[in-house]
């Protein structure tokens, strides 16, 4: 009973994180002189939160950057697939974190952190598994491959308790009929990062991409 009572403390935590923005931008970071300006950049064009992949050896030192640098930003750590590296990013003061999958040693580490997990599903067996443990907010990963809208809704039926953040071939054509979903709360994706822009110093492309996908949004 007591991991059902520190679940919904995760899922309240994740709800908390994922209203302050309805677009988590993927991001992966090659260069540490990138993470402060594409940070900024983000801000700037509206987005607050920020999911920082593991891709890159670079990652982790991003996250304690931008968090020291950028208090506004509610930072969180993308790509974190074991307890490890839970406890590295929580160390690294990223103030949640991204699975695109799951398995039952992290979902258990995730309960036990200090900071909040969103696991990745693509499969209703996945999700009875994080469901089991008292998940009930899930990343699902990789949204587009996996079934896309039809998918989600589908899922709606038996598992009305649970919200996802879609991520994995959104973009800004269909991110709106992703959130018009009920049991969507944020939609993730890398399309506000595009990474010739990182490549290129375009900061300014950046906050304009943001700014138009938040209007979009906002119009539908
Ligand atoms: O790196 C991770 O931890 C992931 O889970 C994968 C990313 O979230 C997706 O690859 C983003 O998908 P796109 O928006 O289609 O580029």
């Amino acid at each position: 009973m007591a991991n059902l009572t520190l679940a919904t403390q995760v899922t309240e935590q994740i709800d908390t994180i994922c209203q302050q923005s309805p677009i988590m931008p993927v991001i992966t970071i090659n260069d540490i002189s990138e993470a402060l300006p594409l940070a900024t950049a983000l801000l700037d064009g509206g987005i607050s939160i920020l999911e920082i992949t593991l891709r890159t050896q670079t990652g982790l030192d991003a996250i304690n950057v931008i968090r020291k640098a950028l208090p506004e930003a509610i930072v969180g750590a993308g790509t974190v697939t074991n307890p490890t590296m839970l406890n590295a990013v929580a160390d690294a003061g990223a103030q949640f974190a991204i699975s695109p999958g799951l398995t039952q040693e992290l979902l258990l580490a995730g309960i036990d952190s200090t900071i909040p997990l969103l696991p990745g599903i693509a499969t209703p067996s996945e999700l009875m598994q994080g469901r089991q443990l008292g998940y009930q907010r899930f990343k699902f990963f990789p949204a587009a491959a996996a079934g896309g809208i039809p998918a989600l809704k589908a899922l709606a039926g038996p598992f009305n308790d649970v919200q996802f953040c879609p991520t994995g071939g959104i973009n800004a054509d269909n991110a709106s009929k992703y959130l018009a979903l009920p049991n969507v709360m944020c939609v993730g994706g890398s399309w506000v990062v595009p990474s010739d822009a990182v490549r290129n110093k375009d900061w300014q492309r950046i906050t304009e991409l943001c700014k138009l996908s938040i209007q979009t949004l906002k119009q539908s």
